[in-house]
């Protein structure tokens, strides 16, 4: 159990210096949030997710992330035409499979979407566990299991589909297959606050798009600047209501030399 060998600190201060231009195929509840949240921690967010023009965007975007929360049978081919466009031009993606145990349809897109390698999975305890093929207590978008509880299963998945797998929960767990972080904060009113998650995963896609050669260190800054951006919102927060533009507010003003000394980040 080590500390990290890179600074958290100097990846947000590049991710805010290239201010990247992140598309997000997300889902109808995440849509707004998920905007401010990129928007706050000094992202550039574009919403694109027609199949007309979700390709032909994803190669000037920096990165792509997808997120099947309120899945329709239209929204799919824009998902594909989005992936295949990333993988085409080398651009990171970022794989939100929302619920996808609850049906057929979500685990027959998901298996689609695994098909085209995304290069960061990050979902739930109950997502992750139940992809890896283990019994889950999820319901509906809801986790049910602890992401320490996930772990195995996040490096069975790293190691086989050969990408980074990020759980979160009360603590986050990332791992490449080889390398592994956990990643404590946040605040138990974060999954009171709805698509919070979903917000994350378009984060970690403007921290992989500017820094992409290092997508494992990357997702693990998408973290902890939620781990700590959650902790300074929960000491003034009354409740999930007044947490969320508290939040947002945190995101904003953390700097990289506080982020350095606040994050809680084990290397194992
Ligand atoms: N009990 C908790 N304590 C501290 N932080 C938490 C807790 N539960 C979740 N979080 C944090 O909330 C954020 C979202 O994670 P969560 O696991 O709730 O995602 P999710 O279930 O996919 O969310 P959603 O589907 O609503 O978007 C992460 O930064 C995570 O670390
Ligand atoms: C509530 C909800 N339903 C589908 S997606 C979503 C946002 C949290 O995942
Ligand atoms: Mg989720």
């Amino acid at each position: 159990m080590t500390n990290p060998s890179f600074s958290c600190g100097r990846l947000l201060a590049a991710m805010r210096q290239a201010n990247p231009l992140v598309q997000c195929i997300t889902n109808d509840v995440a849509m707004n949030i998920a905007a401010n949240v990129l928007l706050a921690a000094g992202a550039s967010p574009a919403m694109v997710s027609a199949e007309e023009e979700a390709g032909e965007f994803a190669r000037i975007a920096g990165a792509v992330t997808i997120n099947i929360g309120t899945l329709w049978s239209g929204g799919v081919a824009g998902m594909l035409a989005a992936a295949n466009a990333a993988n085409g031009a080398g651009k990171p993606w970022v794989l939100d499979p929302v619920a996808h145990y609850a049906t057929g349809f979500r685990r027959r897109v998901v298996g689609e979407l695994m098909a085209l390698e995304p290069t960061i999975l990050r979902g739930n305890a109950s997502e992750i566990m139940a992809m890896a093929g283990e019994a889950t207590r999820g319901q509906g978008v809801d986790s049910g299991d602890s992401a320490m509880a996930a772990q195995n299963a996040a490096l069975t998945l790293a190691r086989r589909y050969g990408c980074i797998v990020a759980v979160t929960g009360d603590v986050d767990f990332v791992t490449d297959g080889s390398r592994s972080a956990t990643i404590e904060g946040g605040s138990p009113l974060m999954p009171k606050v709805t698509a919070l998650g979903c917000a994350l995963t378009c984060l970690v896609g403007a921290f992989a798009a500017s820094t992409p050669d290092q997508p494992f260190e990357a997702t693990i800054a998408a973290l902890a600047l939620f781990a700590v951006s959650g902790q300074d919102a929960d000491g003034h927060a009354r409740g999930p209501g007044s947490f969320q533009p508290l939040f947002l507010d945190a995101l904003s003003a953390l700097g990289s030399d506080r982020f350095d000394a606040e994050a809680r980040i084990t290397m194992r």
